[in-house]
């Protein structure tokens, strides 16, 4: 029997990730905190998402003398943000690459059924030509992160890389049976979804704390 080897899961274990992850789990922290903290967080995550990402040289002149420089060419980048939550992980990331091109898959997980329910979806054009990388604070069930990944490989992505802040076993190990392709950066792996299926000891509603809403 073959085994499927899977692309790498990386835990941002860096001292400023997990100072400033630690404020945002804490239940007393307020909207304004949130949302400044999940930004400042952003910038440190896309140190490691963007790590492999591929460069081509450019002919620059330096006060001394002409050299090919390596670059980043952020137009063949997508971003795709999963709404709502996925927003406060974009916005620091495109700040960091402002020439990203940028998607939105609207989904909402159903309390119930726990399974996602699409109401949106916007990518750029020619994704088979792009590196893609897919945000969103957290990974639970991972069914939302399965679907918005279905949905990109079906308008043509292959080369994928999924963003989030907080992921669970479940999550991971579901996205890894559905995607084996995609590699996972994240600030933590917790310890495991409670019966409603939030990610525990997690940090409680993303969205919720992000916006203020409940
Ligand atoms: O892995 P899953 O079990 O699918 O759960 C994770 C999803 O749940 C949250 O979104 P939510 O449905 O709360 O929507 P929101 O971002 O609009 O709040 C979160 O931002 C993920 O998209
Ligand atoms: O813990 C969880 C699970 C799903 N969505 C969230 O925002 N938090
Ligand atoms: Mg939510």
């Amino acid at each position: 029997m073959t085994e499927t080897t899977c692309a790498p899961v990386t835990v941002v274990n860096h001292p400023l990730v997990q100072h400033k992850l630690t404020l945002m789990r804490e239940k007393e922290t307020s909207t304004a905190s949130f949302r400044k903290l999940l930004r400042e967080i952003s910038l440190l995550l896309a140190y490691e998402v963007t790590r492999e990402l591929p460069m081509t040289n450019r002919r620059i002149e330096t006060p001394i003398q002409p050299m090919d420089a390596p670059t980043i060419d952020g137009k063949k980048l997508a971003l795709i943000s999963i709404l709502r939550a996925g927003n406060g992980l974009l916005d620091g990331i495109l700040e960091l690459i402002p020439a990203a091109r940028v998607g939105f898959v609207g989904l909402y997980r159903d309390p119930d059924t726990l399974q996602p329910v699409q109401y949106y979806f916007k990518v750029p054009q020619h994704m088979e030509e792009r590196t893609t990388i897919v945000v969103d604070p957290m990974l639970a069930t991972g069914n939302s992160t399965v679907a918005a990944i279905d949905l990109l490989k079906e308008a043509g992505a292959k080369d994928i890389r999924f963003l989030c802040l907080l992921a669970s076993p479940e999550g991971i190990k579901r996205l890894q049976e559905a995607h084996p392709d995609v590699s996972i950066v994240t600030a933590s792996i917790d310890s495991h979804l409670d019966d409603h299926g939030y990610i525990v000891p997690g940090l409680g509603d993303a969205g919720d704390r992000m916006f203020g809403t409940k």
